[in-house]
């Protein structure tokens, strides 16, 4: 890729993010439902329930139409006239026209809510699917905690809008439209003059409509900020408390939600209006037209009954009229909900697989070169983290990189995991280009130890066998002794089945480490990327650790950023980084002798080591 393209690309994805942070779409005046209609592809999975539940919409609604029928004739006829077994017939009709009513609208209301239920399990799974496939990149640029409340709040949003208020709004929109063809046919003049209301009505209420779409959204990008806080600052409460940092966090809090509370309660005061207006309009409106209908039966013009019905329609009308106002709210704030899960899922992610990736050799060999790598973090475009830098490491190779903090050490480790791509030069992992591989098989090449190894909330087996499927209880046993760890897990007390992580035992450093060996030894991968932990273990476990390393470096490729002495001693050569370029490469003792970089570090770095 060139560079202007993949400064095009980082454009694009910092676009795509700044709509995302709902920056970008803040000011502008907000697009209708549309974004409602993007769920249709989950809803058109379930045509079996969709058409249930529109024919239970249908059924309720005729039902409900069928009784003001029903009263005008028993005003024009059945009162007047006196066939009292008509009168029967009519009442045991409407016994069974209220059961189809009960019915259908049961039924509308579970299959209805059904979709709404079965779609945002849907959408969750695709959304947490799609942000795992997100390069490191985007997650540079977004907060973790903003993506966490699209995942549950939005979703929730869109399940409470599906569920109920999209029940309600289409039950409405069915029974308005009913009432108002039957309006039509009962009195065409006094229809007129509800054609003529209506524009009034109904064009204030899409005005609101906007106005609470976009205050909503507003409110929920408020409460993502605090809960991204939130989120930050219980992580890593300890730190928090070490430093008594309560009261400013707090403030920092308080301050965030009260701003979501001021624009909750500018949408709500707006939702209140909206309510008002609606109610006042539709009342107006029918006793207006009430007082007009009254004129024609006393000029006999009309007949009770048809008054009656045609009130009858027209409160139907009304009412839902009205409580399509009230739901409108919610619907179309669960269209700004389904309007960021969409931005989130058109969010593509920069590190994709290459649509006809170059098979990596089988068995694999184990063999890494850099040949003149040069990059940018996608941030960082103006400071470059890497120059020209160019080796070679043969399989079953022990290279140890050294250099002062921030030379560019685990960049190199980004780079052969292909978390970015390189601006010039390639990355080859056993012959073949990374950026040409098969992203899952590139990366299964090679087993990862952090220098802050990360557990997760699971067992202890879980977390060794962690990334692989179905794991022999007695193969994680053997990983966990190889990395002397097998004792330490025994003791624990539910041994391999304790839970581990956020929730769960805490564990010493040494400790994770050795869990973070036994996991890189049972991946079996031929290239064994290590990145020393600085932290200071206690003898005891230093040397256990240590152990656990040889062990894990046995037959394979292994490349260590390395912080220890002994470490750099023992590798068969050393890579000596310095600003981002490679500036000597060789053993310790050449290195050492050739009075450059490394003998400078060496001493400073290594100077505690070497006295004890
Ligand atoms: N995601 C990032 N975005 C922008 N710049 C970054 C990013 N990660 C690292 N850098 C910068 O790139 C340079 C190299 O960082 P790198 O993490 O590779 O250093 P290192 O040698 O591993 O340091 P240390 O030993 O302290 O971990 C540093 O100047 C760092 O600030």
């Amino acid at each position: 890729m060139t560079e202007t393209a993949k400064d095009q690309d980082a454009g694009q994805a910092a676009a795509n993010i700044a709509a995302l942070s709902g920056e970008a779409e803040a000011g502008k005046p907000s697009r209708s439902l549309r974004p409602l209609l993007a769920l249709k592809r989950y809803v058109l999975r379930y045509k079996g329930i969709l058409f249930a539940a529109g024919l239970a919409l249908l059924l309720s609604a005729v039902a409900t139409l069928v009784l003001p029928l029903a009263v005008r004739r028993m005003i024009d006829i059945g009162f007047s006239g006196a066939d009292p077994i008509l009168i029967d017939e009519y009442f045991i009709t409407l016994v069974g026209v209220g059961l189809v009513l009960a019915v259908s609208s049961a039924a509308r209301f579970y299959y209805v809510n059904w979709l709404g239920e079965r779609v945002v399990t849907d959408i969750r799974a695709d959304v947490f699917s799609h942000l795992l496939r997100l390069s490191p990149q985007f997650y540079e640029l977004t907060h973790s905690g903003e993506v966490l409340s699209r995942l549950t709040g939005d979703t929730t949003q869109v399940k409470s809008a599906m569920s109920t208020s999209v029940s309600l709004a289409l039950r409405n929109i069915v029974m308005l439209l009913g009432a108002l063809v039957m309006m039509f046919v009962t009195s065409l003049k006094l229809s007129m003059l509800v054609l003529v209301a209506i524009p009034i009505i109904v064009l204030p209420l899409v005005a609101f409509g906007r106005s609470v779409r976009a205050l909503s959204r507003e409110a929920q990008d408020r409460l993502g900020q605090a809960s991204a806080y939130a989120n930050e600052s219980l992580g890593q409460v300890r730190v928090l408390q070490a430093f008594v940092h309560e009261d400013a966090a707090r403030g920092r809090f308080d301050a965030d939600v009260e701003s979501a509370f001021d624009a909750a309660l500018a949408r709500n005061r707006s939702r209140a209006v909206l309510t008002a207006v609606a109610i006042f309009l539709v009342f107006a409106s029918v006793v207006a037209i009430l007082w007009y209908g009254a004129q024609d039966v006393m000029s006999g013009q009309m007949s009770g009954g048809q008054l009656g019905q045609f009130v009858l329609y027209a409160v139907l009308a009304a009412a839902s009229l009205g409580q399509l106002s009230e739901v409108w709210g919610e619907v179309s704030q669960a269209s700004g909900a389904a309007e960021r899960l969409g931005e989130l899922l058109e969010v593509e992610p920069v590190i994709v697989s290459p649509a006809d990736p170059i098979p990596l050799p089988t068995p694999p060999k184990g063999e890494i070169a850099f040949d003149d790598v040069s990059f940018a973090y996608p941030l960082r475009r103006e400071a470059p983290a890497l120059h020209d830098i160019a080796f070679a490491i043969k399989p079953g190779e022990r290279v140890a990189i050294v250099g002062p903090s921030g030379a560019g050490k685990t960049t190199i480790f980004s780079l052969l995991l292909r978390f970015y791509d390189v601006d010039r030069g390639a990355v080859r992992v056993d012959g073949v280009n990374v950026a040409q591989a098969d992203l899952t098989e590139l990366r299964s090449r090679f087993a990862l130890v952090p220098q802050e190894p990360a557990l997760f909330s699971d067992s202890v087996a879980e977390n060794i066998a962690y990334g692989l499927k179905d794991v022999p209880q007695a193969e994680i046993e053997a990983v966990a002794k190889a990395a002397f760890a097998h004792d330490f897990i025994e003791a624990l007390p539910e041994g391999y089945a304790t839970t581990l992580g956020e929730g769960g035992l805490r564990l010493s450093a040494g400790q994770r480490q050795r869990i973070a060996i036994a996991r890189a030894l049972l991946r079996k991968a031929p290239i064994l990327l290590l990145d020393e932990a600085t932290s200071a273990l206690d003898s005891e476990s230093e040397i256990l650790v240590q152990r656990a390393f040889d062990k894990v470096m046995e037959g394979r490729t292994t490349l260590v950023i390395a912080h220890r002495l002994s470490t750099v001693v023992q590798a068969d050569r050393i890579l000596v980084i310095e600003d981002g370029r490679l500036v000597e490469q060789g053993t310790h003792q050449s290195l050492i002798s050739a009075g450059g970089t490394y003998a400078r570090l060496a001493e400073l770095q290594f100077a505690t080591d070497a006295a004890e």
